[in-house]
C-alpha cells in the first residue's frame, strides 16, 4: 500500500493530478457494444442520446479474429463523434491476454481525452489495479492528457470478492466496482449457466402444514447474488466509489431483468449494464428514484429541517438517519433531473 500521504501523487512525471473525490456522474446504465459489429456501431450516436454511460467493449463477446477490428473501431467512433455529456468508457481484454497491452497503449493514445472510465476484467486483488494504475499515468503523461482516466474493476472471480475490500482501495483512480455473475459463477463453480438473474432450483419451501410433504408447500426463490452486490456495495461504499450490477442475459425476460436491477438498486447500485437496447429504458426506469420516492423524500427534509429530534409522517416516524436516507434519494434525483428534463419535470425540482 502506499503512504497516505503519497497516494494522491501521480504516479509518472507529467501525468495528471488524481481526483480525491469521484464525481457523481448520472450512470443507471452502462450500455455495451461490440466496435467489430458494423450494425451496432452504426447504432451508437443515436443510442448515445440515450444512455448515461457508452462502452466498447473489446472483451468476452468479441471474436478472437475480431480483437484488432474492435480496439480500431472504437478509436473511429470516439474520433468521429461528440458524445455530449454522455461518458465513453471501453473494457478492455483482461490483464492475462495477448491483447490489454495494445488495448491500452492504443486507447489512451489516440482517445484518451475522450475516455472517461476504462473497465477491466477479472481483478483479483489490488495489484491488478495498481499496475493498470502505474502503466495509465506513464501512457497519460506521454499523450498529455489533463485528466485522469478512471478506472472500474469487474468482480468475477472467487479470489476477486475475497480481495473486494483492497480492490476498491487500490487507487485514487478507482471509479468504482461492478458484479460479472457469469464469469463469477464459473470461477466458484456454481452450478448456474445463466448469465445472472435468479434460479428456480435456488430456493426455501415452506414447512409442512401435516404429513404430506409433497403438497401445499409454497416455495420462495432466493437471490443467487445478494452476498456478493451487497459485500460489493459496501466495499465501494466505504472508498466512496460507485457499485453497478452487471449483466442479465436472458434479453427477452425483461420483467426478471427489471427485477435484479431493482434489487440492485435498493442494496445501493447506481445502475446496471444494458447489452441489448431493450434493456436501456429498464435501468432507467429502475435506478431514476420514483416520483413517489422523491416527493416523500422531499417532505421528510423538509419537516427534519436541521435534521435532529423526531416527527410524524404518514403515521411513521422519521429521524436523524431516517432524514439521511431521504436525503439520499433527493441528491440522486437531482443529479438526474440536471440532466433529464423529464425527470426534472417529474420531480418537481
Ligand atoms: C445479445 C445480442 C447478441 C443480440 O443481438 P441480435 O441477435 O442482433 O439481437 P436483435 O436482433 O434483437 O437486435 C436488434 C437490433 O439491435 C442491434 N443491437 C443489438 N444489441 C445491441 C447493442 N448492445 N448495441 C447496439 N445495437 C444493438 C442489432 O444489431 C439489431 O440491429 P438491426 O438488425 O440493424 O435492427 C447483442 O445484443 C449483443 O451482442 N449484445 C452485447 C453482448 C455483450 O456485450 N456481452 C458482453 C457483456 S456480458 C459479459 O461479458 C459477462 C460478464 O463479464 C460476466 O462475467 O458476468
Ligand atoms: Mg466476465
Amino acid at each position: 500500500m502506499r503512504s497516505p500521504r503519497a497516494f494522491f501523487r501521480p504516479l509518472a512525471v507529467g501525468a495528471p493530478v488524481p481526483n480525491v473525490d469521484i464525481p457523481f456522474k448520472p450512470s443507471r446504465m452502462i450500455h455495451f457494444f461490440d466496435p467489430s459489429n458494423e450494425k451496432m456501431a452504426a447504432k451508437v450516436p443515436d443510442i448515445a442520446k440515450k444512455v448515461d454511460i457508452l462502452l466498447g467493449n473489446l472483451e468476452d463477446a468479441v471474436k478472437t479474429d475480431k480483437k484488432e477490428a474492435a480496439r480500431q473501431g472504437l478509436v473511429d467512433i470516439a474520433k468521429a463523434n461528440d458524445f455530449g455529456d454522455t461518458q465513453l468508457w471501453t473494457r478492455v481484454n483482461s490483464l492475462d491476454s495477448p491483447w490489454v497491452l495494445d488495448d491500452l497503449i492504443t486507447l489512451v493514445s489516440e482517445i484518451g481525452d475522450k475516455l472517461d472510465v476504462i473497465m477491466v476484467p477479472k481483478v483479483e486483488g489490488p495489484q491488478d489495479i495498481h499496475y493498470v494504475d502505474r502503466l495509465l499515468a506513464q501512457l497519460e503523461a506521454r499523450a498529455g492528457l489533463e485528466r485522469q482516466i478512471l478506472v472500474h474493476a469487474i468482480l468475477e472471480t472467487a479470489e476477486g470478492v475475497a480481495n473486494v475490500e483492497e480492490i476498491a482501495a487500490a487507487s485514487p483512480r478507482m471509479q468504482g466496482i461492478s458484479l460479472g455473475p457469469a464469469d463469477l459463477a464459473a470461477s466458484r463453480r456454481m452450478k448456474t449457466a445463466r448469465v445472472g438473474g435468479g434460479h428456480p432450483g435456488y430456493l426455501v419451501r415452506q414447512d409442512p402444514t401435516g404429513d404430506d410433504l409433497t403438497e401445499g408447500r409454497a416455495i420462495y426463490q432466493q437471490d443467487l447474488w445478494h452476498y456478493t452486490i451487497a459485500r460489493m456495495v459496501d466495499a465501494c461504499a466505504m472508498n466512496g466509489i460507485l457499485p453497478f450490477y452487471g449483466p442479465f442475459g436472458d434479453i427477452k425476460d425483461v420483467v426478471a431483468c427489471e427485477d435484479q436491477f431493482r434489487n440492485a438498486f435498493l442494496l445501493g447500485c447506481v445502475g446496471a449494464w444494458s447489452l441489448h437496447p431493450v434493456q436501456i429504458d429498464i435501468a432507467k426506469k429502475v435506478f431514476s428514484p420514483s416520483p413517489e420516492d422523491v416527493a416523500h423524500a422531499k417532505r421528510v427534509v423538509e419537516a427534519m429541517g436541521d435534521g435532529s429530534g423526531a416527527v410524524m409522517i404518514d403515521g411513521k416516524m422519521e429521524d436523524d438517519a431516517s432524514c439521511k436516507q431521504n436525503i439520499v434519494m433527493l441528491d440522486l434525483a437531482k443529479a438526474l433531473a440536471e440532466r433529464d428534463p423529464e425527470l426534472a419535470a417529474a420531480y418537481d425540482l
